[in-house]
């Protein structure tokens, strides 16, 4: 199973803590999210959490920032349907980089796969406070159907499912068919999220 890791601002961790205690916990790619930042602050953050990321031969991606990715060399962007289409930021960044595009339907999963993707984001799952103006929910039978509409099309993409998932809902998410979860706040919220991502990465 692959784990991300997503940050998100809290009042109890630096964006620089949660993502060490992930990677402590064992998960080897981190996307830094920091939404409501200003471009300086996200540059600071990206840099000390880079070093961090090399020094666990972790992946690290960048939420949103694309010429921040170039500059920074980071492993890759994730892009949603407000940021840069997939197929700019390819022809920006090359094939050297990791591109990620968030879809809610087969129709974006289509979309950016014609763009180059190497990767898709699938929610949300369920409800979660961590995204403002959430596309409607999928729960399992949202991927199910996603996920047999890309056999069906020949399509053969990673699809990370995302939104409001916790360690319970795994096993059963797993089973759709989809590649690996992305998860933000229930290892936050954990009393300590080194276990708890630890207990995920346990998950057959
Ligand atoms: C792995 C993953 N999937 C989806 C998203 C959401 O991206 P986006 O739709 O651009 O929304 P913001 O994260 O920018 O608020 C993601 N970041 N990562
Ligand atoms: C970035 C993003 N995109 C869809 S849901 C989400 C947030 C996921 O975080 P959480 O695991 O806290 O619900
Ligand atoms: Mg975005």
């Amino acid at each position: 199973m692959e784990l991300q890791f997503i940050t998100h601002f809290t009042e109890k961790y630096s964006y620089y803590d949660s993502a060490r205690m992930a990677l402590e916990g064992g998960c080897r790619w981190i996307q830094l999210r920091m939404k409501d930042a200003s471009p300086e602050e996200v540059e600071q953050e990206a840099l000390r959490v880079q070093a961090l990321c090399r020094t666990y031969h972790a992946t690290f991606i960048i939420d949103d920032h694309v010429e921040l990715v170039k500059k920074l060399h980071a492993d890759g962007v994730h892009l949603g349907k407000h940021d840069m289409p997939v197929a700019e930021a390819r022809r920006l960044l090359g094939n050297g980089f990791i591109i990620g595009g968030t879809a809610n339907t087969f129709d974006d999963v289509k979309m950016h796969y014609e763009a180059g993707a190497d990767y898709i984001g699938c929610g949300p799952f369920r409800f979660t406070t961590t995204k403002k103006n959430l596309s409607p929910i999928l729960g399992l039978e949202g991927y199910r159907r996603i996920v047999s509409q890309m056999k069906e099309a020949g399509i053969n993409l990673p699809i990370v499912a995302i939104g409001g998932i916790t360690r319970e809902d795994i096993p059963a998410i797993l089973q759709t068919g989809v590649t690996g979860v992305a998860l933000s706040g229930t290892i936050l919220r954990a009393d300590n999220p080194t276990e708890e991502t630890r207990r995920i990465l346990a998950i057959k």
